[in-house]
């Protein structure tokens, strides 16, 4: 595997399983603290999507490993098919394939080490942020909760995105079997990384959860200043 590499960047990682808040305080810290935000699972997402589109078999692995590395990042953001659940099953099939990860690890690196213009560091959030891609990040959060509450949060985000032909208990199973493959995977499963500060927001509102976020960047950077 290519080496993370050292940079001046200040970079958060925050990792963790679906719905437990890791993209909602990525994007607070991001407007908050002037970082860069990549949301590494739509990278995951828009391979997924992709693949689905051009009746790709979700387990040829050259072929889906040739669509990541070709992707256009400049057009995730603006799709609205990603966001749905087909997309994020998609996804995590995806996602267990070495070749695929291997196609997209360099580009998030890139932005983490190397942030866009204007931009003194980054936060990404995923599932390997803090264990694989960024190692060396300045902070580590893994955001998780009980699979319940999760399926419930993402079952009303769907809802009120206008999504109603679905039900909480297809979330929930969905979500399982997603946790199932991103955590079981041989290649870079979701776990905490050792250095991680642990947020279980199950009984967490999102502010408590985005305090303590904030209270732990601004730790990391005293203590870079402290060292400087
Ligand atoms: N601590 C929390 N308490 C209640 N709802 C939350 C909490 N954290 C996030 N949510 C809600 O749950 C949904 C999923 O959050 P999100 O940040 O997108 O999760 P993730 O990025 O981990 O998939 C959103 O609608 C968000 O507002
Ligand atoms: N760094 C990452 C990010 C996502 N993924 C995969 O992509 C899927 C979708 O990720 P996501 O972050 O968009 O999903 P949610 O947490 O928003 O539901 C996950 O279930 C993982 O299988 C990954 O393997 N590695």
């Amino acid at each position: 595997m290519a080496a993370a590499g050292k940079s001046s960047a200040f970079v958060v990682a925050i990792d963790g399983p679906a719905a437990s808040g890791k993209g909602t305080i990525a994007k607070r810290l991001a407007t908050d603290q002037q970082l860069a935000h990549l949301d590494t699972g739509l990278l995951y997402r828009g391979v997924g999507w992709a693949a689905v589109s051009a009746n790709i078999d979700l387990s040829d692995e050259q072929a889906l490993a040739d669509l990541a590395a070709n992707l256009n990042l400049a057009e995730l953001e603006s799709n609205k098919q990603l966001r749905g659940d087909q997309a994020a099953v998609a996804a995590s099939k995806v996602s267990v394939l070495p070749a695929v990860r291997a196609a997209l690890l360099q580009a998030q690196r890139r932005f983490a080490n190397e942030p866009p213009a204007g931009f003194h560091g980054s936060v990404l959030d995923g599932r390997d942020v803090g264990t694989v891609i960024c190692p060396d990040a300045a902070v580590k959060l893994y955001v998780t909760a009980d699979v319940e509450v999760r399926a419930q949060r993402r079952l009303n985000e769907l809802h009120t995105r206008g999504a109603s032909d679905t039900t909480y208990e297809a979330v929930l199973a969905d979500m399982k079997a997603r946790d199932a493959r991103d955590m079981g995977r041989a290649t870079a499963p979701l776990k905490p990384a050792d250095d991680a500060l642990i947020l279980d927001t199950t009984l967490m509102s999102i502010e408590v959860a985005y305090e303590q976020a904030v209270a732990a960047v601004k730790a990391a950077k005293e203590k870079q200043m402290a060292v400087a």
